[in-house]
């Protein structure tokens, strides 16, 4: 299977927290490079994802179906994934409730975590990817949607990197600063980022860093921009076309 080879070359990989400080999008380039270990395993990864790819079916039947779910803070990413969870049968995998989880374990990873969330910036590519890759490997899904990620230039050669794909599609929820504002300020999950301070920088963040991810999609031709004002059910509707007309 796609998923245990690659995670047995994967599993063998030097501790990703080795150096977390060494690589978050908030630095520049070349702080951004893995030490030559990874490297070494990219290249592992690499190849094993070739040879998957030339079996003569594009390599699907190895490999998930993977769609990134991209969008600003509260524009409904998850509300959304979650429908298309239930009608659609992906795994949903939400960035956010893995480092969550991570908090919540209590370990000093997670305090990193929380310092980082807390000012609304973006955690290291090393450690968000890691936890995606795991879930991933865990959940043994054939079609998933990745929620929250890639946030930036960084998670994005991150997840190739490590992982050794590329997302099939990505959907982009479009929706303006002032309706997501008033829903995470409506949200009411007790969430430490989900007050106005923290909001603002998110969005300043968003801006910056993901809408560049999301342009780099598009110019790829992955990108399925949805707009995201109305009810959630609304939205769905123009979510159902798209995963209607896929093949996977
Ligand atoms: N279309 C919508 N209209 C109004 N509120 C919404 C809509 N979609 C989601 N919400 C609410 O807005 C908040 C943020 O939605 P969420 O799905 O958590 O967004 P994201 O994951 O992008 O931050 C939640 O409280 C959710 O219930
Ligand atoms: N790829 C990611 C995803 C989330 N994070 C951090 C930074 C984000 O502000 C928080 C919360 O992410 P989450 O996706 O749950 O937030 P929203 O659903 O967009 O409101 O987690 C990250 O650092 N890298
Ligand atoms: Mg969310």
């Amino acid at each position: 299977m796609w998923r245990r080879r690659l995670g047995a070359l994967l599993l063998r990989s030097p501790p990703s927290s080795s150096s977390p400080a060494a690589s978050s999008c908030q630095r520049s380039r070349h702080h951004l490079l893995p030490t030559e270990e990874p490297l070494a395993l990219n290249r592992l990864a690499r190849l094993f994802t070739s040879q998957a790819g030339s079996d003569g079916d594009g390599g699907h039947s190895q490999k998930p179906f993977i769609a990134f779910v991209l969008g600003g803070p509260g524009s409904g990413k998850g509300t959304q994934c979650t429908k298309i969870a239930s009608d659609f049968g992906f795994v949903h995998l939400s960035a956010g409730d893995l480092l969550r989880h991570e908090i919540a374990s209590g370990s000093e990873k997670g305090e990193l975590i929380l310092d980082i969330i807390k000012q609304g910036r973006i955690v290291p590519s090393e450690i968000t990817v890691e936890l995606i890759r795991k879930a991933m490997e865990m959940s043994n899904a054939n079609k998933v949607l990745i929620d929250g990620f890639p946030r930036c230039e960084e998670n994005r050669v991150a997840f190739e990197r490590i992982v050794g794909t590329e997302p099939d599609i990505v959907i982009f929820f479009d929706c303006p600063e002032d309706e997501m504002v008033k829903r995470l300020l409506g949200r009411n999950q007790g969430r430490v980022d989900d007050n106005i301070e923290t909001i603002k920088k998110r969005l300043k963040v968003f801006e910056s860093l993901n809408i560049p991810v999301v342009d780099y999609y598009s110019s790829r031709g992955k990108v399925h921009k949805i707009n995201a004002t109305g009810t959630a059910d609304e939205i769905f509707e123009a979510v159902r076309r798209i995963f209607s007309s896929l093949r996977f």
